[in-house]
């Protein structure tokens, strides 16, 4: 079933005279998993704090689950979006930081029960009840009185997760989730991910630099360069049978790389 829940029709972001998003489109649907690759400065971060409602747009129309994102609509069409319509659009949506982003002062429980208690005014025994499922998802019930510091990073990646979780979001965003970890912990983490991918019906969109795992867990993967989507296929074919020079170059140099 194709039914979009993420459109980005014509976006266009700028800073100053950069020009980082180039009018640019692609639809995510309901349920998909979808990875974007690309070289460094390319937009893929840009793209998914403009989902978080981090960063504002310059021109075009997000649309999330059908509405506009950074638009409502009012009787003359669409006009820039108020504070309300932000925050009510902010709750379909949940990001997972590269930097993990924990509140270093709460336990890992506290980290994930929070945002539900004051965002959502779940009760903290409701809360509670969710952390706790959450927090034997990815593996760490032992350790929910500890603070971050006390986790190793890709143990406080993994709360970053359950956390992002615990709001319930229909979407799952992933700002390279294992690039700030050490080597020997990264494989923890995708591991999490790669579940979540396989037992839930959560649209995720995850931008990556490894690429073994944008292979393994992706429905679709969009290669970016500038602002602009140069290819896009599913993992077998673009990984395998690139038809852009300009995919086949960032391949082999990231390969390359990897080996
Ligand atoms: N707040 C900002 N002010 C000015 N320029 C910015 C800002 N944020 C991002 N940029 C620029 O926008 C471009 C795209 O950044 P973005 O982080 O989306 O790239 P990326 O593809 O995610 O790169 P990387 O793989 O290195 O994270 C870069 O050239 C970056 O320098």
């Amino acid at each position: 079933m194709n039914e979009p829940i993420i459109t980005f029709d014509k976006v266009v972001k700028t800073y100053g005279d950069h020009t980082v998003l180039d009018q640019l489109s692609f639809q995510i649907n309901k349920g998909e998993k979808v990875t974007i690759i690309g070289p460094s400065g390319s937009g893929k971060s840009t793209v998914l704090r403009i989902l978080m409602t981090l960063e504002g747009i310059d021109g075009g129309v997000v649309y999330v689950g059908g509405e506009p994102l950074w638009h409502e609509r009012g009787p003359n069409g669409l006009e820039p979006a108020g504070e309300a319509h932000l925050h009510h659009m902010r709750g379909q949506l949940g990001m997972v930081f590269q930097q993990f982003n924990l509140f270093p002062h709460m336990t890992v429980l506290r980290n994930i029960t929070e945002a539900p208690v004051k965002v959502l005014g779940l009760s903290k025994a409701e809360a509670r009840e969710r952390a706790d499922e959450l927090l034997e998802l990815v593996g760490l019930s032992e350790h929910a009185r500890k603070y971050p510091h006390q986790l190793s990073g890709g143990q406080q990646q993994r709360v970053g997760i359950a956390r992002a979780l615990a709001m319930r979001p229909s979407i799952l965003l992933f700002d390279e989730p294992t690039s700030a970890l050490d080597p020997e912990l990264v494989g923890e983490v995708l591991n999490v991910i790669g579940r979540l991918a396989e037992e839930h019906d959560l649209t995720m969109l995850l931008v990556t630099h490894e690429m073994r795992f944008a292979r393994e867990i992706s429905d679709r993967v969009l290669f970016f360069d500038r602002g602009r989507i140069v290819e896009e296929g599913s993992p077998e074919r673009l990984f395998t049978a690139p038809s852009q020079e300009r995919t086949r170059e960032f391949l082999k140099t990231t390969l390359e790389d990897m080996s």
